[in-house]
């Protein structure tokens, strides 16, 4: 055989292995998605999503304790409000009394050293469930839609969030949220990562069934990205740089590799965040469970693909279990 021929001298052993992969995956690459609702005692299983429940802030110190004791170091949190009155504008999104500030509270002060990221969205809190303001006619108005989330935002930031993370997709959004910050004396303490690159997907299904935000009429196909829009998924990546994000995600993760290396490319000095969302979590729960592969070996699979891809941070419900897998 030709010397040219010859790779595997260069991973024979674990550590060589090792040696091939560029970044190796780390606990502190892992951010854990959990959902707050606004029943204190809550501990409600997700059926869709299995493994994942919906949690009253009483629950947090029990549930995310043990977690961090292990290594977790930071969670994203999406408020699943039930008892309050949803109406057009989302207004429960930023109740102080709402399980989201209730709940950062609550960890900043259980956890000092857990970082505490929000989700930031009207969805769960509209009466229509659409992520913005609408237009009589049911379309997005996107001037009082980026206001809104703005003012959300900067509530979390207040409340003590370490990072807020708006999901809406709105434009404008980030130079919105990142002025708002900066105007009140948050911008240097507060982190803004910004879904970027999030596509219309069909991997949301448990996770709107976990928040109960999926849209009363029509789809998200007006502000979440086709999946098949690289162009647009590139401007948007720009744009956002542009407009101040401090992390730029992509989202689904596993169907969009190459957005992410396009990202990695595009933004090569900011973190670079993806979402393995519910649907992706679900796939690699349901194939393990059909015997199709050893869950823990998929898990890794799929997660390492996303640091090869250039990911450096990946939000992901198997957070805990990686607790486990990984030493470091
Ligand atoms: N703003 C809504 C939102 N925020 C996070 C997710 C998906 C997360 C997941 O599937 O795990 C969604 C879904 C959607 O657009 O309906
Ligand atoms: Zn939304
Ligand atoms: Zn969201």
């Amino acid at each position: 055989m030709d010397i040219s021929s010859i790779l595997q001298g260069g991973y024979q052993h674990p550590l060589s292995r090792q040696w091939q992969g560029r970044r190796a995956l780390t606990k502190s690459m892992l951010m854990y998605p959990i959902f707050i609702t606004d029943d204190p005692d809550a501990s409600v299983e997700i059926k869709t999503l299995p493994g994942q429940r919906r949690w009253g802030v009483n629950k947090l110190e029990g549930f995310l304790g043990p977690l961090v004791q292990k290594g977790l170091s930071s969670v994203i949190l999406f408020g699943v409000p039930f008892k309050c009155q949803k109406d057009g504008r989302g207004t429960p999104a930023d109740d102080p009394q709402g399980p989201v500030i209730q709940a950062i509270h609550k960890l900043r002060t259980l956890f000092p050293s857990l970082y505490i990221a929000c989700d930031v969205c009207l969805c769960e809190y509209t009466s229509h469930g659409h992520c913005g303001v609408l237009n009589q006619d049911g379309t997005i108005h996107t001037a009082p839609s980026v206001a809104r989330i703005a003012e959300v935002a900067l509530n979390y930031a207040k409340a003590g969030a370490h990072c807020v993370a708006p999901s809406d997709m709105m434009d404008g959004r980030i130079k919105a949220i990142k002025r708002a910050l900066v105007d009140a004396g948050y911008g240097n303490r507060c982190t803004l990562m910004s879904y970027s690159a999030k596509f219309a997907s069909a991997l949301y299904g448990p996770f709107r069934d976990a928040a109960g935000s999926a849209p009363a009429f029509g789809d998200r196909k007006c502000y979440q990205l086709p999946p098949t829009a690289k162009g647009l998924a590139r401007r948007a990546i720009q744009r956002d740089v542009g407009e101040g994000a401090d992390i730029i995600m992509v989202k689904p993760a596993l169907p969009y590799l190459d957005v992410i290396a396009d990202a990695a490319q595009l933004a090569p000095d900011h973190p670079l965040a993806c979402y393995q969302v519910s649907g992706e979590y679900a796939m690699v729960c349901a194939g393990a469970d059909a015997g199709v592969y050893d869950l823990k070996v998929m898990a890794f699979e799929t997660v390492e693909s996303m640091v090869r891809a250039g990911a450096t941070l990946i939000l992901t419900y198997f957070a805990p279990q990686f607790m486990d897998w990984l030493d470091v």
